[in-house]
């Protein structure tokens, strides 16, 4: 055995898997496992495969997830900074798989820095819908918004509040929601040998109270008819089965979702849970009695977990090791005859928006059903809001639609004192390379029009709604309620720095371009010497025939999309012979 485990620790296993203990005492002997996940927003499927410089192996539950050598070195490599995939243990790569999440819906990833499961969610949107990603920890937030640029994510925004603030703006709002908890972490044992050091006996019960407080907010922010997952990566049934059971007691217009078992996947155990709460409870029963009988035909028959708890166990798959579970909010039909029609009339819209986008969402869902997206629109709250986004939001005309009556507002604008102050406090008001903020122009919009007309191709079409913090511009995705009051670390994708006499695009905007939306590229391949030179920060020494322009009428000078192989690496200045390197700092090779 090459790890110190807590006895603690070993003894609950012991106690939890019975016959299959020593296979996963075994498991800390074997090798560790290493996967990155295809940027399906970026690179199909195909693509990858020919692109790829290394042997992949595919995560037999995620169609874009693939095991890499340990001796490969993907974080080291210029596609790794083009966002063609993301590093991420393959275990962790289940949840997203099992939320379901479709182009045009509404998704929060309520826990969600560093930011894999929200790019693995943003890859599934395909640009439709709106992601929420947020996360209570400031400092984690910065990796976050970093990843969904580096993903070219378009539409989604960051925030960074505990789970009860958002409650208030999001009640009933999302169509998919994410909660992957914070956990004591004992999946994590043979990756990050750390995590041994920091687990006490008591950190699952520290963590659990957190755990049962995220997942009530959550459930509270579900439409009827949505669809949401709990995870962690941890073994402890008090963290797992125990909050399901809890949750579930406690509002009974939820219910579990069988999920089918992928290869290696098991059925959770409902009654470690319920031991659990019995234990809360006074009863007799408790973690000291749960032990491992197989789990029953009812829970898992014909491939399919009953109960909608997955147990991915490092010693029956490739992975750490995961829990995952599927709850739904009943559609408000079945919990209130009286919208009936309207939840109907919603489905239909849904059902037709999701018909325009088929094809488009790749791997196949491990999920038994799926209900269409239903908003419960409750009038009162949503109409008082929409008067005053009407009033705040800045009216572009191009590069991103102004929104109709559920329009998206200018976050931190008139009415967003709030937001603007602690957006700033949370980086969002920061200047692009970590200097002070642009002094505001007269008109931000008006200055991203013009950088928008004179280089871009195709922005007039951009869905979303263009908003400004200051001198900061974004696209917003249209419909989201008032983030008035919450700290908003991006408020949608971040276009870059107005100024009175030219508009600074921001890094985010680069990575989240295709080469043919911009009007001057230089590319090279990806084994190229300038390539490692620019992504260095080296200013290239290029001809103007080496530039690719959209006309003829495109002068070689100006701001320049670098590519590798096709796909966006950053900005760069062209003039006289020299393309002078606007790689922000924090995204250079180091
Ligand atoms: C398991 S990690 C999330 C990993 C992330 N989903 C990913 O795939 O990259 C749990 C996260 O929960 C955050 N967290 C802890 N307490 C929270 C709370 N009360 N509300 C929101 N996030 C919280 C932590 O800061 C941490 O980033």
């Amino acid at each position: 055995m090459k790890y110190d485990l807590p006895t603690v620790f070993v003894e609950q296993m012991k106690r939890l898997l019975d016959g299959q203990f020593d296979e996963f005492m075994s498991s800390y002997d074997a090798p560790r496992l290493y996967g990155l996940r295809s940027n399906s927003l970026k690179v199909g499927q195909e693509q990858w495969a020919k692109l790829s410089p290394w042997q992949l192996r595919p995560i037999p539950w995620c169609g874009t997830g693939s095991y890499y050598d340990g001796e490969d070195r993907p974080g080291k490599h210029p596609y790794y900074h083009a966002g063609l995939y993301y590093i991420q243990e393959p275990s962790a790569m289940a949840p997203v798989e099992l939320l379901d999440v479709q182009p045009g819906h509404r998704v929060l990833d309520l826990c969600a820095a560093p930011g894999g499961k929200s790019t693995q969610i943003a890859a599934k949107l395909q640009g439709a819908g709106m992601l929420v990603s947020n996360d209570n920890a400031a400092e984690r937030t910065k990796a976050l918004a970093k990843n969904i640029e580096l993903a070219g994510v378009r539409n989604a925004v960051v925030l960074n509040e505990e789970p009860a603030s958002l409650v208030p703006a999001f009640t009933g709002w999302f169509d998919r929601i994410l909660v992957d908890a914070p956990c004591s972490g004992e999946g994590m044992f043979r990756k990050d040998e750390s995590m041994i050091a920091a687990w006490e006996r008591h950190s699952v019960e520290r963590c659990s109270l957190m755990q049962r407080d995220i997942l009530r907010d959550a459930a509270a922010m579900l439409a009827p008819g949505g669809v949401l997952v709990y995870s962690t990566c941890t073994f402890s049934p008090v963290e797992n089965e125990a909050q399901i059971a809890a949750i579930l007691a406690a509002d009974d217009e939820l219910e579990a979702v069988p999920v089918r078992l992928a290869t290696g996947f098991v059925s959770g155990r409902p009654e470690w849970g319920q031991a659990a709460v019995d234990r809360e409870d006074g009863a007799q029963q408790g973690e000291q009695q749960l032990h491992a009988a197989a789990a029953t035909k009812e829970d898992e028959a014909d491939g399919w977990a009953a109960c909608g708890m997955v147990r991915l166990w490092p010693h029956l798959l490739d992975g750490e090791g995961h829990f995952a579970a599927v709850i739904r909010r009943r559609p408000a039909e079945i919990v209130d005859g009286a919208t009936k029609a309207v939840q109907k009339a919603d489905a239909a819209a849904a059902m037709a928006s999701r018909d325009d986008t088929a094809g488009r969402n790749g791997s196949g869902a491990i999920l038994a059903a799926s209900e269409a997206p239903q908003h419960r629109e409750s009038g009162g709250k949503r109409g008082g809001r929409n008067g005053r986004e009407a009033d705040t939001r800045l009216q572009a005309s191009r590069g991103g639609k102004t929104s109709g009556s559920n329009g998206a507002r200018a976050a931190g604008g008139a009415s967003g004192k709030r937001g603007e102050a602690s957006a700033s406090r949370t980086g969002a008001g920061k200047g692009r390379r970590g200097g002070s903020p642009a002094a505001a122009p007269v008109d931000p919009a008006a200055s991203w029009r013009g950088f928008a007309d004179e280089h871009l191709i195709g922005a007039d079409n951009w869905p979303g709604t263009i908003v400004a913090f200051g001198a900061r511009v974004y696209l917003q995705p249209s419909g989201l309620p008032s983030l008035d009051g919450l700290r908003v670390v991006r408020a949608g994708w971040y276009l870059g720095d107005a100024g009175t006499h030219r508009f600074e695009p921001s890094q985010a905007l680069a990575m989240g371009l295709q080469a043919s939306e911009m009007n001057r590229v230089w590319q090279a391949s990806a084994n190229d010497p300038s390539i490692l030179r620019y992504l260095k920060g080296e200013t290239l020494h290029l001809e103007p025939e080496q530039l690719t322009l959209v006309d003829s009428d495109t002068p070689a000078k100006g701001y320049t999309l670098v590519c590798v192989d096709g796909y966006p690496l950053g900005w760069g200045k062209y003039a006289t012979g020299m393309l002078k390197n606007e790689l922000p700092a924090g995204w250079r090779w180091v």
